[in-house]
């Protein structure tokens, strides 16, 4: 469960006082999430998602994400809409965090994503990356090839002692990164984080997209590649060439990939899977032993980075070389 800070019903009340969405009727902590502390909250106006924005969330980033949220929604793109203050302000403060709410969006996360979720999760990744188009706000992605290597370094040869021989494979494959890394790709506002976790399903049909905490400008193929390790692979760590095919086959129906972005694509897989093992690899090891939080395991993206390693053309996603 993600709560970093905990809240007192005196405080939420008060924190609502700057709304008009009626009186608190109840509130819970949600027991999911990694980065930030989320909460249901229950107002005479219906349910809203609370989120008080923890440590990898800059203040000055949250008016880029409120801003993306409410165009992509006004573009009828599903996903939360930022709820506005009295004074028409989003971002308010609580329990000392930066907090903001959200509307509840319906639906579920698959559990155990099927190859109709991979081409439902595609074709609503590409339709992000159109009705992006227009969209002002600008974000450097703050955890791509340059800073990889600094995030490393924090962790340093504790790496090993996570997974033994971590700490040389981990710099091996970002020398290759920062060797084959593409830069003349397509680009534009990115989800960076489109895992399972966070696409919702009302049956087998996509019902929307949430956290846009990591939303960036960057490569639009990298996004693809998040979504290709985050989906493709089955528990037991083996990718199937089925559920990325149907995966970027209903990606290509919306935003067709140029041949340069598809020759890409291994690269940007290894480099997606070597973020997350890396972001993952830092919580095991800092993350505060009395935080109610899941962590997640690094070997699982380690899996995934190996894969990507071997992999010698756009092949081994199933699209034609
Ligand atoms: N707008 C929303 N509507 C419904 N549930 C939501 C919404 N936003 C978040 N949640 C719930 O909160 C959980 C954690 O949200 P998420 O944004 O992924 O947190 P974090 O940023 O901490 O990773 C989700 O898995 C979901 O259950
Ligand atoms: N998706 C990341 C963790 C980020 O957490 P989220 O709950 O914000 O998706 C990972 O799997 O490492």
């Amino acid at each position: 469960m993600a709560v970093y800070t905990d809240i007192t019903e005196g405080e939420l009340r008060h924190f609502l006082q700057t709304y008009e969405l009626g009186d608190l009727l109840s509130y819970r902590g949600i027991a999911e999430g990694v980065e930030n502390s989320n909460f249901i909250v229950h107002l005479e106006r219906g349910e809203f998602i609370l989120t008080l924005y923890e440590k990898r969330v800059n203040e000055e980033d949250l008016p880029f994400f409120i801003g993306l949220m409410d165009h992509l929604a006004a573009k009828g793109f599903a996903c939360p809409r930022p709820v506005k203050r009295q004074d028409g302000t989003v971002i308010g403060h609580l329990a000392g965090r930066p907090a903001a709410m959200v509307t509840f969006l319906e639906g579920v996360w698959p559990r155990e994503p099927s190859v109709v979720h991979c081409a439902e999760a595609g074709a609503a990744l590409a339709q992000m990356h159109l009705a992006v188009a227009d969209y002002e706000g600008y974000r450097r992605n703050a955890l791509t090839l340059p800073d990889w290597r600094p995030l490393f370094e924090q962790v340093g040869d504790k790496a090993d002692e996570v997974i033994d021989g971590l700490a040389e494979e981990t710099r091996a494959m970002l020398d290759r990164l920062e060797a084959e890394w593409p830069t003349d790709l397509p680009s534009g506002v990115i989800h960076a984080d489109a895992f399972p976790d966070n696409v919702f399903f009302l049956g087998d049909r996509f019902s929307g997209l949430i956290d846009f905490y990591f939303a960036c400008n960057d490569l639009f193929a990298y996004d693809v590649a998040v979504a290709l390790n985050a989906w493709c692979f089955d528990a037991d760590h083996r990718f199937d060439r089925q559920k990325s095919a149907a995966m970027l086959d209903a990606y290509q129906r919306v935003r067709p990939l140029s041949d340069d972005e598809r020759k890409a694509l291994p690269a940007l897989c290894r480099g997606a899977a070597t973020r997350f093992m890396l972001t993952r690899l830092y919580d095991w090891i800092h993350t505060p032993a009395d935080a109610t939080v899941t962590k997640k395991d690094p070997r699982q993206p380690l899996a995934w980075m190996r894969y990507h390693a071997a992999a010698s053309g756009p092949g081994a996603y199933g699209l034609n070389a």
